[in-house]
C-alpha cells in the first residue's frame, strides 16, 4: 500500500467520523432517505423525537412508515412529488410532539433525486404555549363581552387586578351601581379585600364624581368623637369643642359619597341617627336643633357578620335592612386564586418602580403564593411582595416570600388554621381541611416522597390524593 492510499484512508476514515459526530449532535432530528423514499440513515435525537429505534426504520420505505402511523403524514413524500424543499408540521402520536419538518432535495447531475434529508425541530413546547396563549384569548375576549361596561382600560387606569371571573363579576355589578346612581350600597367581605378601592372605582364611576369622596372608619373613633366627625356639632355644643363649631362629614360629603368603613362597628346609638339620614336625608349636628338637608350616596363596609350582630342585638335589623338593597360580596382571596398571579405581578413591578429595583420571582415561589391562603387577603399579599423587593439582597424575592409565608403558618401543620368551609356536613368539611393539608404540604415539599413524610402516609397515597383534589 502506498503512502497516499493510507493518507487518504485515514482522512476518509477522520471525514465519516466528523460527519457521525456532527449527525449525532444535533439536537434536531435529522433523517436521511434516497429518491425513492427509501430510509438510509436517522440520527439519535430523530429516535428520541420520534419514541423508535433507527434499526426499526432503516430499509424501510418512508411510505410504509406512515402506513404504521409513526406519523400523520410525510414531508419526504411531498418532496418526491415536488422535487423542492418542502416544509411541514408533523404530530407524532408516541411521543406526542410537534416537529417542524423541512424535507432538502439532493438532485444528480441530469435532475433526478439523490438522496432527501429531513430536518425534525421539536415544536412542542412553542405549540403548547401557543395553544395556551390562544386559550388566554379566548377567555379575555369572553370576558371583553361579558363585561361589555367595564373597560379593562378602565381597570387599570384605577390599579385594579381582577382576573377571576368571580371579581369580574363584582366590578360589573358595582360599576352597574355606580352608573344608575344607586345612593346606598353595602360592601361585604374579609379584610383586606378591597372594599374600600371598590368603594373609590364606584364614586369615580358615579355622576357624582365632581363632588367628594369621604371616608370614615367607624372602629376608629369613641362613641362621641364620631358622632361629631360625622354630624358635626354647634359651637360650645361640649367641653373643648371648636368656639365656632365644625361641619361634619356628611355635609363635607355633600353631593358626593360617604364611605363609612367599618359599619359593623358603629356603635346602636349612632345607627338610629344614620338610620334617620338615610331615611330621611337630614342630619342634625350634635347641640344644634335644627336639620340640615344633605344630599350624599353611602357606601358602608364591614368584614363583620351583620347578620349574627343583628342576632346579636348589636347591629339595629331596621338599619340591617335599609343597607341591603345592594349588596357586595368581595370574596376572600383564596376563593379567587387565579387573581394571584397577576396581582404579584402588578405588586413586584410596582414596589420594582418604587424603590428602582429589578427583582424577579421564581415560578416555584409564584407557585407557593398561588396556593397560600392569605388570611390578610389583597394586603397581605401587596405586604409580602413589597418586603420581598426591600428585603432581599439579590434578584430573587424567592427566600423571602418562602420564608414569610412558613412564618404566617407558625408551629406548622399542625396549626394550619381551619378552613371556612361550606361543604355538606362533617364530611365536606373533613374534606376541605384534608384539602388544605395537602396544599400545604405541596407548597412545602419539593417531592411527594417528602410530602408523605410530612403527612405520615405513604407516597402513593399521597399521588393519589394530589389527583383526587386536583393538586397540580
Ligand atoms: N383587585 C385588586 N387589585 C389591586 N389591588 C387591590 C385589589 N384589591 C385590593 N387591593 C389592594 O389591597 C389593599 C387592601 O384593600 P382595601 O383597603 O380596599 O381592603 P378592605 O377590604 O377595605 O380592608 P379593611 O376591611 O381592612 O378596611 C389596598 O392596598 C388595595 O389597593
Amino acid at each position: 500500500m502506498s503512502a497516499k492510499n493510507t493518507i487518504d484512508e485515514r482522512s476518509y476514515e477522520y471525514l465519516i467520523r466528523q460527519f457521525e459526530t456532527i449527525f449525532h449532535s444535533s439536537s434536531d432530528g435529522i433523517w436521511v432517505c434516497d429518491g425513492n423514499g427509501m430510509v438510509i440513515n436517522i440520527n439519535r435525537a430523530s429516535e428520541i423525537l420520534n419514541g423508535i429505534r433507527a434499526e426499526d426504520v432503516i430499509g424501510h420505505n418512508i411510505k410504509d412508515l406512515v402506513a404504521r402511523k409513526i406519523f400523520d403524514h410525510s414531508v419526504t413524500t411531498r418532496v418526491m412529488a415536488t422535487g423542492l424543499r418542502q416544509t411541514v408540521m408533523q404530530f407524532i402520536p408516541k411521543t406526542g410532539k410537534y416537529l417542524l419538518s423541512t424535507g432538502t432535495p439532493s438532485l444528480t447531475e441530469d435532475g433526478r433525486i439523490a438522496l432527501i434529508v429531513v430536518n425534525e425541530r421539536d415544536m412542542t413546547e412553542l405549540n403548547t404555549l401557543r395553544q395556551e396563549f390562544e386559550k388566554s384569548q379566548q377567555v379575555r375576549e369572553k370576558y371583553r363581552q361579558e363585561l361589555s361596561d367595564i373597560s379593562l382600560l378602565e381597570l387599570e387606569r384605577n390599579d385594579i387586578v381582577a382576573e377571576s371571573a368571580a371579581m369580574r363579576r363584582i366590578l360589573q355589578m358595582a360599576l352597574k351601581l355606580s352608573h344608575i346612581g344607586a345612593s346606598n350600597i353595602l360592601v361585604l367581605g374579609e379584610s383586606g379585600t378591597g372594599k374600600g378601592l371598590l368603594a373609590r372605582l364606584i364614586h369615580k364611576n358615579s355622576a357624582r364624581n365632581t363632588h367628594p369622596l369621604v371616608e370614615i372608619n367607624c372602629a376608629a373613633l369613641p362613641e362621641n368623637l364620631l358622632e361629631a366627625e360625622l354630624f358635626g356639632y354647634q359651637k360650645g355644643a361640649f367641653t373643648g369643642a371648636d368656639e365656632k363649631g365644625k361641619i361634619g362629614l356628611f355635609e363635607l360629603a355633600q353631593g358626593g359619597t360617604l364611605f363609612l368603613d367599618e359599619i359593623g362597628d358603629m356603635p346602636l346609638q349612632l345607627q338610629a341617627k344614620l338610620l334617620k339620614y338615610l331615611d330621611n336625608k337630614e342630619i342634625r349636628r350634635v347641640g344644634g336643633t335644627r336639620s340640615i338637608k344633605v344630599d350624599c350616596a353611602t357606601i358602608a363596609a364591614t368584614n363583620k357578620d351583620l347578620k349574627t350582630l343583628v342576632a346579636e342585638k348589636a347591629f339595629r335589623q331596621d338599619l340591617y335592612y335599609r343597607l341591603n338593597s345592594f349588596i357586595l360580596q368581595l370574596p376572600p382571596l383564596r376563593e379567587r386564586r387565579e387573581d394571584i398571579a397577576g396581582l404579584v405581578r402588578f405588586y413586584l413591578s410596582e414596589a420594582n418602580r418604587t424603590y428602582n429595583c429589578a427583582r424577579t420571582i421564581s415560578p416555584r415561589a409564584m407557585r407557593s403564593l398561588q396556593e397560600y391562603r392569605f388570611p390578610g387577603n389583597v394586603r397581605e399579599l401587596r405586604n409580602i411582595i413589597e418586603n420581598g423587593v426591600v428585603m432581599s439582597n439579590d434578584d430573587q424575592i424567592t427566600e423571602f416570600i418562602l420564608a414569610s409565608i412558613d412564618e404566617q403558618v407558625p408551629g406548622g401543620l399542625e396549626s394550619f388554621p381551619r378552613p371556612a368551609t361550606t361543604g355538606e356536613g362533617l364530611a365536606g368539611k373533613l374534606q376541605a381541611y384534608e384539602r388544605e393539608l395537602l396544599l400545604e404540604a405541596r407548597r412545602r415539599c419539593r417531592t411527594t416522597r417528602e410530602a408523605a413524610r410530612q403527612l405520615g402516609i405513604s407516597q402513593p397515597s399521597v399521588v393519589r390524593k394530589y389527583k383526587q383534589y386536583k393538586i397540580d
